[in-house]
């Protein structure tokens, strides 16, 4: 943006978004004070286990909505219309499933992370795998998170871009190491509150000032912009209800069922049953989320639709253009300015904090404790606390890189979720769908999934000049740029092959890589001896295939799926097991699990080692 062109920012402004990080601090001091005042890992990593499902489900919804989603979706509906949207439809199942297969398989095993399952379903080798590529997605997406709102601040006032990096590494990384993930849920809760006001905040101002509801509905009805259900198969089609609400249901999988980020709220929830309802809570706000950032979009094009704002505006990127609107809207009403860069520092800092926590929790629990099995809790506390504030030190580093990229923050956050979650979604149904993958497909599995997928976006890269799906349809607003409209020239001859593979739309990543994964895994298992029935661990392997297949008699069920299902372990050792399996865990495994609950859980505890292996589902 021309810097002539910065708008005020009033002393007000900085009043109130300073209130914002005196708060989140005061809420990881206040932890840091009371309860256990973080000593133990158990509380700091783990918030005691002790949480209830309203916190939780608001902190689930702050850890993947961040200043990225604010400004990339509005971006977004600006120049291609409401098809986007369609990414609701994937909510349903995205929630529904992890509430149903994941929450109760990671709640039951009692673990602390989610790679842990891992191990205990394949091997040592197979847990280290997969914690090295979660540390991989979260640091790089991390580095887009702290430099989407640095960016922003920079475009509205000129605040120096590396100066505001530092200060929103530096609260989150303070509040993160003093106060746990308490603090973390607890900041999450106050942050999003913050974020909805300052979405909505915009939203009123900009209807009233484009002359009311029924104007700006007239406005983008004419403009184009209200697109209907597209039904088009073609997978390099970036955007349509396949790739959103379907593609989109694979994403939302390998963010809210496998991610360690959300797997660490939902263990910190005091019950399962309080778990599942906090992934059901998070439905209706994430929805909300995800509608207040559109109808930002729609109000933008309203406002400027038909006008020529590219002198303004210069080469700036849609991502400016919503900074640029936001505060022509804000412009003279004190204190919303103000209140706005508040919300994308509050999405930002929520979804930071949360990647801290979490990167601390996995790097101790999955790569130092193993090693070092008779570590005090002073050391193990102390540790966890000089991991979260590397980790903090590590992602400003990776601002500078994301600084680098041109995309689109939103599109470049998407892309990472597929191409590193999609590999890790594989990796976990491989091992809980898939009774006969052994560790062997499962490090060929994970190794051939992040490999395809590295392929295709170095392809992308290569081939970008040759024109993909991803430019905009035909625009009406004179924005539209003499390069986009030199290159959508190009697209018009259809690429054909390895070019259109290459062109595979983003959306469809997270599903092609968690195939990718588990493909390989199976065909590497059937070669080098598939898992047998007995040496699987009880508990590991959600029976899919005899829930999908309930139609079969009850013989052919038996042959197909003959793993004890999930929870009838206990209720069913009345009966005679055929055959017994050990828990060969390794110590320290033993260590951090208390004691199975009562009927809820259906590990067999150390007495009675005997489940059931032949029941059909
Ligand atoms: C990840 C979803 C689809 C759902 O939470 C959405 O919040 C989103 O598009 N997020 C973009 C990434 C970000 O906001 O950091
Ligand atoms: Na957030």
């Amino acid at each position: 943006m021309d810097p002539s062109d910065q708008k005020h920012f009033a002393v007000v402004d900085y009043v109130v978004f300073s209130v914002l990080l005196a708060a989140s601090m005061g809420i990881g001091l206040y932890y840091a004070l009371s309860g256990g005042r973080q000593r133990t890992t158990q509380e700091f990593l783990m918030a005691d286990r002790n949480m209830r499902c309203l916190p939780v489900s608001l902190s689930l919804i702050a850890s993947f909505q961040s200043a990225v989603a604010i400004i990339g979706v509005p971006a977004e509906i600006y120049a291609h219309g409401t098809q986007y949207w369609f990414i609701g439809c994937a909510y349903l199942l995205g929630l529904f499933i992890p509430a149903h297969v994941f929450i109760p398989v990671f709640y039951r095993l009692r673990v602390t992370s989610a790679y842990q399952y891992l191990e205990l379903r394949f091997s040592r080798a197979v847990r280290i795998c997969g914690t090295l590529t979660f540390i991989c997605q979260m640091v790089i997406y991390m580095g887009i998170c702290v430099y989407t709102p640095a960016f922003a601040l920079n475009a509205v006032t000129g605040f120096e871009l590396w100066v505001s990096v530092l200060a929103t590494g530096l609260v989150c990384t303070l509040y993160t190491t003093i106060g746990g993930l308490k603090a973390v849920i607890w900041t999450d809760v106050f942050q999003t509150v913050v974020m909805f006001a300052g979405q909505l905040v915009v939203i009123v101002v900009g209807v009233q000032k484009t002359g009311g509801v029924s104007e700006v509905w007239r406005k983008v009805w004419e403009g184009n912009r209200i697109s209907g259900l597209d039904l088009n198969p073609d997978p390099t089609e970036r955007h349509t209800f396949w790739t959103l609400g379907v593609g989109g249901v694979f994403l939302m999988l390998s963010l809210y069922g496998v991610n360690q980020t959300q797997v660490q709220r939902y263990l910190s929830a005091r019950t399962e049953k309080e778990a599942v309802r906090s992934c059901y809570m998070a439905f209706p706000s994430l929805q909300l989320a995800l509608a207040l950032s559109c109808v930002m979009g729609l109000v933008m094009f309203a406002r400027y639709c038909g006008e020529n704002h590219s002198d303004k505006l210069g080469t700036a990127a849609g991502d400016a253009m919503v900074l640029y609107f936001v505060m022509d809207m804000l412009q003279g009403l004190p204190g919303l300015p103000g209140l706005f860069v508040a919300c994308l520092f509050s999405a930002a800092l929520s979804t930071i904090s949360s990647a801290f926590n979490s990167l601390a929790t996995v790097t101790m629990e999955d790569l130092i404790k193993p090693h070092f099995p008779a570590m005090t809790e002073a050391r193990a506390i102390l540790l966890s606390k000089a991991l979260a504030m590397s980790y903090g030190l590590l992602c400003v580093a990776m601002a500078y890189f994301t600084h680098l990229m041109g995309d689109s923050v939103l599109q470049m956050a998407l892309k990472i979720f597929g191409m590193i979650g999609g590999p890790i979604l594989g990796l976990f149904s491989l091992g809980m769908f898939f009774p006969w993958a052994n560790s062997t497909g499962a490090v060929a599995g994970l190794g051939a999934g992040l490999s395809v997928s590295f392929w295709v976006s170095i392809g992308t890269i290569l081939n970008r000049s040759s024109g993909s799906s991803s430019l905009p349809p035909d625009c009406r607003v004179n924005t539209t740029t003499a390069l986009q409209t030199a290159l959508s020239n190009v697209t018009l001859s259809r690429p054909s092959g390895l070019k259109r593979f290459y062109s595979l739309s983003y959306m469809w990543y997270s599903a092609f890589n968690c195939f990718t994964v588990i493909l390989i895994g199976l065909i590497v298992s059937f070669l080098t001896g598939p898992m047998k029935e007995e040496d699987v661990t009880p508990g590991t392997v959600y029976p899919l295939l005899g829930k999908l297949l309930c139609f079969l008699p009850e013989r052919l069920k038996k042959k197909l799926c003959c793993v004890t299902p999930l929870g009838q372990a206990v209720s069913l050792q009345h009966r005679q097991p055929p055959q017994c399996k050990e828990i060969n865990g390794s110590s320290h495994r033993q260590e951090d699990r208390p004691p199975p609950e009562e009927s809820e859980s259906f590990l067999p505890d150390a007495h009675t080692p005997h489940v059931e292996h032949e029941t059909a589902v």
